[in-house]
């Protein structure tokens, strides 16, 4: 990731001090974090047990080694995607190779960016938005444990941005000029992947990682696709006009509109 001029990055955590492989989730500060247990499972490489307001990850001052299984979205993609062409969504990505339920397939790389500092006139198909408190909140409904950093972590949040518009989160990734296969991975209404914010290094959900993550098994050459999460008429034009931006995803279940 390259990180604009204008940003510092918090300081990295302090980390756990579990030696070769964290495997205690009672010892281990990270797997504490996560509601006292680890978020992954060892099956296929890693494999995420389900999706959590934000998995808080072994990171640069933790005292286990790259193989720990609470670092599974660090360790680079490991199947092989491909972008291609289709007739009517430009580029899109698919896997050569099965990816199981859970598993990680990429992470949204670009350069991390001041919202603020985006040029507004330029049409710019490659923004993701870093909103990790509007994921967190709408899982929020669901059974969310009580000992989870995540929960008053989204608490404190809310209230320090209570004042702040919540339409409009601080940071993003813009992949325009710099990125990765994620930048060409197309909406659906009934996505295969989901985003998944991962804290590793830092504690600041703002400037979390966007993981994707494989919401099913998926067969080779299925294309790779994630909800947008647009809501209709939230996307406006210079000119201030709601802008339309039709969905092509051919899902059964299609809104027809990205936006
Ligand atoms: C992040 S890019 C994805 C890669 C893009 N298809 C390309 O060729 O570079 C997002 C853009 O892809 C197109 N797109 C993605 N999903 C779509 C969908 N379901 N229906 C129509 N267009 C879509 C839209 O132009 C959107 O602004």
């Amino acid at each position: 990731m390259k990180i604009a001029r204008n940003i510092e990055l918090p300081a990295n955590a302090a980390g756990c001090g579990c030696e070769g492989l964290c495997w205690d989730p009672k010892t281990c500060s990270c797997a504490r974090l996560n509601g006292s247990d680890f978020p992954y499972v060892h099956r296929d490489g890693g494999r995420l047990v389900e999706a959590k307001h934000v998995v808080f990850e072994c990171g640069p001052n933790c005292g286990c080694s790259p193989e720990c299984v609470n670092r599974t979205s660090q360790s680079g993609l490991k199947y092989r995607l491909e972008v291609f062409r289709t007739p009517k969504k430009g580029w899109a990505v698919r896997s050569w190779d099965f990816i199981p339920a859970g598993a990680p397939v990429c992470e949204y790389i670009g350069v991390l960016t001041r919202t603020e500092d985006l040029d507004s006139v330029s049409e710019n198909n490659y923004i993701f938005d870093i909103d990790c408190l509007q994921t967190m909140r709408g899982l929020g409904g669901r059974a969310s444990r009580q000992q989870d950093a995540s929960v008053s972590m989204i608490q404190k949040v809310d209230k320090n941005d209570e004042q702040r518009s919540e339409s409009v989160p601080e940071f993003c990734i813009d992949a325009a000029s710099i990125g990765n296969v994620a930048r060409f991975i197309n909406h659906s209404c009934e996505p295969n992947l989901f985003i998944q914010c991962v804290l590793s290094a830092h504690q600041d959900i703002k400037l979390a990682r966007v993981v994707l993550f494989a919401a099913d098994n998926i067969p080779p050459l299925q294309e790779l696709t994630y909800d947008y999460g647009y809501a209709l008429d939230s996307v406006h034009g210079p000119d201030g006009k709601v802008k339309v931006m039709l969905c092509f995803c051919g899902a059964e279940g299609c809104r027809k509109r990205l936006f």
